[in-house]
Order: C-alpha cells, then structure tokens, then sequence
C-alpha cells in the first residue's frame, strides 16, 4: 500500500563513537497520543490525535487491513486516498497530512474539525436562517466547484458529511464512495485543466457502482446507475432544502418508499420556505441530470446576491448561528 507524505521525526540518539545525531523517522503511532473517538465506520474508526512533538491536533482515521481486505473494500481505501491526494488545496476539504502504517492498521492524518457535523448544528437549531443557509450552502458550493474542476464526484454529499473548523467553516470528508473522472484534458481556453463532464463522456466514463445515502441519492443513480457531476448537485439541492426546511425534501417510512419519491420527484415546499431559495431548489432538484442548473448560474442565482466567490468566502467570520 502506496503511503502518503513524508512526516517525520527528529531523534536525537548517540552513535557507537558517542557521537549524537540526528535520526530521522517517518512518523508513526507513537508520535501520536490518541483521544476520543469521534467515528466509526464500517471498517473505519476515526480518533481525535495530538502529535507529541508538535502539540498540533488531528483526526487520525484508523483502518483495519484485515477487515478491509475480508470486506473487499481496498478500492475504497485507495480511491479515498487519491481522491485526497488530488484535493490538497482547498479550505473546504478535509486534508490528508499523510499516512503511515503497522501490521494491523492504515493511519490516515487528517485536519480535525472541532465544530463537529452540520446536521449536528442543525439539529440543535431546528432550522437554519436565510442568512446561514447562504453562507454555508455557499462555502459547500465552493467546494463541489473545486473538487468538479479536478475532476472528482464525491457521490455521498450530505450534512453528516459537512464538517465544522474551529471557526466554524466548512470541511467536507468521506471520499471512499468518491468517482474520479479519466485523467482531465488541458484545454487552453480555460484555466489550463478542464476535466471532461461525466454527462459529456463516454458511457464507460460515468461513474457507473451505486453508492450514496438514500434520502440525497439522485434520480439518475436510481434509473441507470450513472452518477454525473450533476449528482452531486442534486445532493446540494437537497442540503440547501434541508438547512431552511429542518428536514430533506424526500424521506420516507423506508428506503424503497425514499426511492419511490425521488425518481417521481415527489416533494413539497412548507409553508414559509422562501421564495427566492424555492427558485433555486426547484432548478437543481430537476430529474434530467443534463437539465439541473450549472455551478456558474447557481453561483449567479438570486439566492447567493451578496456573496463573494473565491479566497474571501472563506476569509470572512462565520454568521452567528440563530
Ligand atoms: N469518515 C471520515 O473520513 C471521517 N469521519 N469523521 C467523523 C464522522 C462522525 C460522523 N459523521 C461524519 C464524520 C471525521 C472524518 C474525517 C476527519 C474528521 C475530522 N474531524 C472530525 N470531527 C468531529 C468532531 C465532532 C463530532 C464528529 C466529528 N471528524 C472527522
């Protein structure tokens, strides 16, 4: 397995002359004192983790080989790793410092994000204003425009997804059911790499295994099983309605009844759900994929008047939550 990054620390330690030097050592579990653990997955345990030296905290995401390769889930540790390795520099992605490995475990060394999940804030708050829905559907925006533009679907967004930094910023996580699209073509009209759009490749291009969490599955993974850029937009939609509504606009006794409702797009807004937010929910919950509103226009929508796209989004105090 390909490790990532090259941590290291410095010991000092006196050679067979009595002379000390310096030894350098890829960093590893004993460099980490581990606390709470803040998830668990199916073959996965993430622990909040303090490197001794540096006193700098992270999320170490904890991966049991043996259970991975029972489980057949080695494409999904990899495709997370990569996916990570092509994400490096965007404040909206939860980043992978790097990796090491013992016999047991695969360690990953992520940024911590101490607000926690934003379904988690939502929950405590019932229901999320104007003012926040834009600001944090927005930096979510930014963030799929990022990853779309290296080429990578994330394929699972979600609230429980959408992590929180200590100054309450977004971190999107979780790229093990993530897509990467063929390697980009360079197209010099643009700003040097423009990955082909899934819905302009190729049928063998899309992304073709189902995956996703049923209430934000879009329609189009439900019919033929191909998710496209514009699946995750769909999962936007569905973040944007949930924020403002408390809940997600398809949801039902069961996943099969889940299902049923999407793929017949049956949803409706509560009363009170504003109008300018309801204009642009209905233009991304649209059942043909190719038909779903593009970042640039959503970017441009009423919606996110006022918002400032780019470096300053994210430079910019968090809105109190209310
Ligand atoms: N699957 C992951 O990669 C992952 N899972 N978690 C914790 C999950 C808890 C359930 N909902 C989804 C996230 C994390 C990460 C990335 C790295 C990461 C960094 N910081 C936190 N912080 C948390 C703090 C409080 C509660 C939950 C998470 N969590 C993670």
């Amino acid at each position: 397995w390909q490790e990532r990054g090259a941590a290291v620390s410095v010991r000092q330690e006196v050679d067979a002359n009595g002379q000390t030097v310096s030894r350098y050592i890829k960093k590893g579990v004993r460099d980490f004192s581990f606390g709470n653990t803040l998830g668990e997955g199916s073959y996965s345990t993430v622990v909040f983790a303090t490197d001794r030296q540096t006193l700098k905290e992270y999320a170490i995401k904890i991966l049991d080989k043996r259970h991975i390769i029972k489980e057949r889930k080695v494409k999904y540790v990899n495709i997370e790793k990569d996916t990570l390795n092509r994400l490096t520099d965007h404040p909206g992605i939860v980043r992978l410092y790097y990796t090491f490995q013992d016999e047991q475990s695969l360690y990953f060394v992520l940024d911590l994000c101490k607000g926690g999940e934003l379904l988690g804030v939502l929950k405590r708050m019932t229901t999320f204003d104007e003012e926040c829905t834009r600001f944090y559907s927005a930096q979510i925006l930014d963030t799929i425009d990022y990853m779309h533009k290296r080429g990578v679907i994330h394929r699972d967004l979600k609230p429980e997804n959408v992590l929180l930094d200590s100054g309450m910023h977004v971190k999107i996580t979780d790229f093990g059911t993530a897509k990467m699209l063929k390697t980009p073509r360079v197209d010099s009209s643009s700003n040097g790499i423009l990955p082909l759009d899934s819905a302009e490749l190729p049928q063998e291009e899309r992304a073709s295994s189902f995956v996703g969490t049923a209430e934000y599955v879009s329609p189009e993974l439900l019919t033929d099983k191909n998710a496209c850029k514009a699946s995750d937009l769909w999962a936007f939609g569905c973040i944007i309605y949930q924020l403002l509504a408390g809940r997600p606009p398809f949801k039902a006794g069961n996943e099969y009844q889940t299902f049923q409702k999407i793929v017949a797009l049956d949803y409706e807004f509560p009363i009170g759900f504003p109008t300018v937010a309801r204009d642009l929910v209905e233009r991304l919950l649209v059942l043909e994929p190719a038909r779903r509103l593009q970042i640039e226009h959503i970017k441009n929508h009423e919606f996110f008047d006022g918002i400032t796209w780019g470096p300053d989004l994210w430079k910019q105090k968090a809105p109190r939550l209310k």
